[in-house]
């Protein structure tokens, strides 16, 4: 099954099995229930959660307006481009802004190249109104509109290698492209490295309903900020603005009551493969697709109990695809490994090495997941 978001805001008639926390908690619980380790990543988390939010309206306002344009411009990539530099141009603002003083490096998908090639000052121009015109609407910066020179260097603050020594910030600007150009989910993905272990993440799903996902109707609020930081739990809130409600991810230990998440789009994933786990396991339920690591963020709150990746040979996975994603499921309780069960190794620069592809469960589902994953890739073998 296809869940864009045409169909989030009318399907009221699917009953996943989901687990959806009430509220518990509030942010002043988020803040006194703090280890001693993880008080120093509050300023950190305030930041990120700022940069996400103020990045998530700057993409809103470019996907209301290429969905209201006509065909020939929706085949026209500019809004994207547009939309994915200047998500990363605030980011990075905001970040400094937040955290200035402190010293800055951030691991991002965007650099400012093609921009500075002859023929794109118009689109930079585009980049640049759009990046100043957010900044304002926070009124909170009192600075001098920036110029196209300091929206290129916003951009390229994004250029270090990351790597397993000190702070690198981890960004990718809108995650989910295809889903975005097609008016389904997107993420803005951010996550804090330390010593080459993610602490951090933030991930701004602004198509996302609140409700869990099936249950809602044509009334529910979309737009959903979920954040978490290392041995404090995972929180969502509304990107409106709403008290942050800790989840955690569905604990069932029964395959025939879970549902499983994979990419919408079968280039990024093989369906084939994930139907053929799928049915080892005992699940009952169809797929669950959808764009972007709002997957993780669905997760998360129990929407569903399995996320299952599986990229094509040759596709080599970047930190930015994963890092915000995956502490937003530990922090809630779940696993995320290679399909050997290994962990995520962030430390290692811009990509993942990894066995196969990810796989993001509970604890009682992990075993029996990973054997059905083993015993699927060795038939796959065998048929070849
Ligand atoms: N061939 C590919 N295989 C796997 N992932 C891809 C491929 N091409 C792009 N991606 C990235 O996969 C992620 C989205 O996957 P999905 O939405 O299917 O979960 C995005 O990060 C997207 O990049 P981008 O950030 O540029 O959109
Ligand atoms: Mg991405
Ligand atoms: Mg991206
Ligand atoms: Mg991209």
């Amino acid at each position: 099954m296809y869940i864009g978001l045409s169909s989030l805001r009318t399907r009221t008639h699917f009953v996943f099995p989901t687990l959806f926390p009430k509220p518990k908690s509030s942010i002043f619980s988020l803040l006194t229930s703090s280890t001693s380790s993880s008080m120093s990543y509050h300023k950190e988390l305030a930041a990120a959660k700022k940069a996400a939010s103020l990045a998530a309206r700057l993409c809103q306002k470019v996907q209301k307006s290429l969905l209201q344009s006509d065909v020939q411009s929706k085949l026209d990539k500019s809004p994207v481009t547009v939309a994915d530099y200047g998500s990363q141009a605030v980011v990075s603002f905001v970040l400094e802004q937040e955290l200035s003083g402190d010293p800055f490096s951030m691991v991002a998908e965007e650099d400012s190249g093609d921009l500075r090639n002859d023929g794109a000052q118009d689109t930079l121009e585009r980049i640049r109104v759009l990046v100043n015109d957010t900044i304002a609407s926070e009124n909170a910066y009192s600075v001098s509109p920036l110029s196209a020179e300091a929206v290129l260097a916003a951009i390229d603050n994004g250029r270090s290698e990351g790597g397993p020594v000190g702070q690198h910030w981890v960004l990718d600007p809108i995650d989910g492209t295809k889903g975005f150009v097609r008016g389904d989910q997107y993420a803005i993905a951010l996550a804090l490295l330390d010593q080459g272990r993610v602490v951090l993440g933030v991930l701004a799903c602004p198509n996302l309903p609140l409700a869990p996902l099936g249950v809602q109707n044509s009334a529910s609020q979309t737009g959903c900020l979920f954040s978490a930081v290392i041995g404090e739990g995972t929180f969502m809130e509304s990107l409106d603005g709403s008290s942050p409600v800790k989840v955690n991810v569905n604990p069932t230990g029964n395959p025939e009551e879970a549902s499983f998440f994979e990419s919408y789009e079968a280039a990024h994933s093989s369906h084939d493969l994930s139907s053929s786990i799928a049915n080892k396991l005992g699940v009952k339920a169809p797929p669950v697709r959808i764009d972007s690591q709002a997957k993780y963020g669905a997760l998360s709150r129990g929407d569903g109990a399995i996320y299952l990746r599986f990229p094509h040979a040759g596709y080599r996975e970047k930190i930015w695809d994963h890092a915000a994603g995956s502490i937003v499921v530990t922090e809630a309780g779940g696993i995320v490994s290679d399909a050997a069960g290994n962990p995520l190794d962030f430390s290692k620069g811009k990509y993942l090495d990894l066995y196969k592809g990810i796989v993001a469960s509970n604890q009682k589902l992990m075993p029996s997941l990973l054997k059905a994953i083993q015993d699927s890739i060795d038939e796959k073998a065998a048929s070849l």
